[in-house]
């Protein structure tokens, strides 16, 4: 390890070299990954609400009862061609376009990337029915961030090979063919996940103190 005056003196080529993330001012940046549905997009809600106009006369599952990650496979006990219909409903053109911000999560977004020494981006999976997903995925970071931010959008269908300092994701398990990845995965809560003991650091909504969070990940300057 160098000592940090000196790689406080070295110009940024040789502060990549030496792997060390820094800014001209020499403090450590923190890099946010930001996960899109279920922390930044409403899908649960959107779901719900297109679920219910497209099958008025069938059986849904109320917010309060969902229960693990995937809205299919729970639809899918409910009756077996409930999976199905369910999965129809986020393959619909408009479906990811559509959903509502998150209460708070445009603001705080906003707010992350305009930190001082900490780099924010948006880390999501696209569905493997491409046909709509990808393209609306960008056109809502556009429609509810600006243009500028689609610099921002990492689409994978693998978490764990994106470097970060924190991944903040719904999802309970994030799996991929890294099994060390670089972040502490901090677990966004939602409807699927509250009921769940899971041992990762929670952020229950854009109303908690997202801000220490990231206090608590940031190294003190060398
Ligand atoms: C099928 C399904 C997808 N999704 C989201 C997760 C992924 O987005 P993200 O990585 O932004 O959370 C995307 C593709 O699976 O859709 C759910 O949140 N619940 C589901 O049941
Ligand atoms: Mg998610």
């Amino acid at each position: 390890m160098l000592p940090s005056r000196l790689l406080r003196s070295l110009h940024h080529p040789l502060r990549r070299i030496c792997g060390v993330n820094m800014s001209s001012s020499g403090e450590k940046r923190l890099r946010v990954l930001v996960d899109m549905d279920g922390v930044l997009a409403d899908f649960e809600g959107g779901f719900l609400r297109k679920f219910r106009a497209r099958f008025p006369q069938e059986p849904f599952i109320s917010l309060e009862e969902r229960r693990g990650f995937w809205v299919s496979a729970q639809y899918g006990e409910l009756r077996e061609d409930l999976c199905d219909k369910a999965i129809s409903i986020w393959e619909s053109k408009d479906f990811f376009l559509e959903l509502e911000p998150l209460p708070g999560a445009v603001e705080v977004v906003k707010q992350m990337s305009q930190m001082e020494n900490t780099d924010v981006f948006i880390c999501t999976s696209p569905i493997k029915r491409y046909q709509h997903c990808p393209q609306e995925k960008y056109a809502w970071v556009e429609k509810h961030l600006g243009h500028d931010f689609l610099d921002q959008v990492i689409l994978t269908r693998d978490k764990t090979l994106v470097s970060g300092d924190i991944l903040i994701d719904d999802k309970p398990d994030i799996l991929g063919v890294e099994s060390s990845p670089s972040w502490e995965h901090i677990l966004f809560s939602a409807c699927h996940n509250l009921h769940q003991n899971c041992p990762q650091r929670r952020l229950t909504s854009w109303a908690d103190d997202w801000r220490s969070l990231l206090d608590s990940k940031r190294t003190p300057d060398l």
